[in-house]
């Protein structure tokens, strides 16, 4: 595991920020554009916070979504909403460049538009991690973990549900992934990672970077 721990949630936050701006920066000056895919989930928000005060170049770069609930996009369980309340509303970045998982459609009909919408190749994927080993959508037992293509939808028998997700090859295709976790209800799932002992669904990411806070990582191994 490559990974980096944080005091607290807010310093793990203020550093994946600036890298993210940073990242942002070297692809805009390499490539001209910065193509990045957003988690879900709550880990996010405070990383959405950080990059609010940054200098990152909005103009060119191009937001997607590694996962998305079927859901609204007004919901309070949305990814997108999360996003929009806390950074894409609060930021230059032009509306055409954001393109969200519509999760009020159907989800084989979201998914196979997505795939559409994507880029060649994304720059950045940002992860959580659930503490059942989930990451992105893909849920432990579930079909989509060997899925094909870019995006699935996959239900969910734990949560009575469907889900929107990148699959692993998508992941796995991009430039970079990064991990962030925070809290200590994920420290069982980093330790089994870390010790090759289970078998969840993010040891499926390829050369990850993790973003630990000291919660998260207290039954790591030095
Ligand atoms: O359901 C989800 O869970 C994971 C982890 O969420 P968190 O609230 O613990 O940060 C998240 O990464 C995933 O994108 C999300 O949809």
């Amino acid at each position: 595991m490559r990974q980096q721990i944080f005091a607290t949630p807010e310093k793990l936050a203020q550093a994946a920020a600036r890298e993210f701006a940073q990242l942002a920066r070297a692809s805009v000056g390499s490539r001209g554009a910065f193509h990045v895919a957003l988690s879900g989930g709550s880990t996010p928000k405070l990383l959405y916070c950080a990059l609010r005060e940054l200098d990152v170049p909005w103009s060119e770069v191009s937001i997607y979504f590694s996962d998305e609930r079927c859901v609204p996009p007004d919901s309070p369980d949305s990814n997108y909403k999360l996003a929009l309340d806390e950074l894409l509303s609060r930021v230059p970045v032009p509306a055409g460049q954001v393109f969200r998982l519509q999760g009020e459609l159907d989800p084989h009909e979201a998914a196979a538009r997505y795939q559409q919408q994507l880029p060649g190749q994304l720059d950045l994927v940002l992860l959580g991690l659930g503490d059942d080993g989930h990451t992105a959508s893909l849920f432990p037992d579930t079909a989509a973990l060997s899925a094909a293509g870019r995006v699935v939808a996959n239900f969910v028998p734990q949560l009575d549900a469907w889900r929107l997700s990148f699959t692993f090859d998508e992941i796995n295709s991009a430039r970079e992934r990064w991990l962030l976790v925070t809290g200590a209800a994920k420290a069982g799932v980093v330790r089994d990672v870390q010790q090759e002992a289970g078998s969840h669904p993010v040891e499926l990411v390829r050369d990850a970077r993790w973003f630990l806070d000291e919660s998260a990582a207290q039954n790591l191994h030095p």
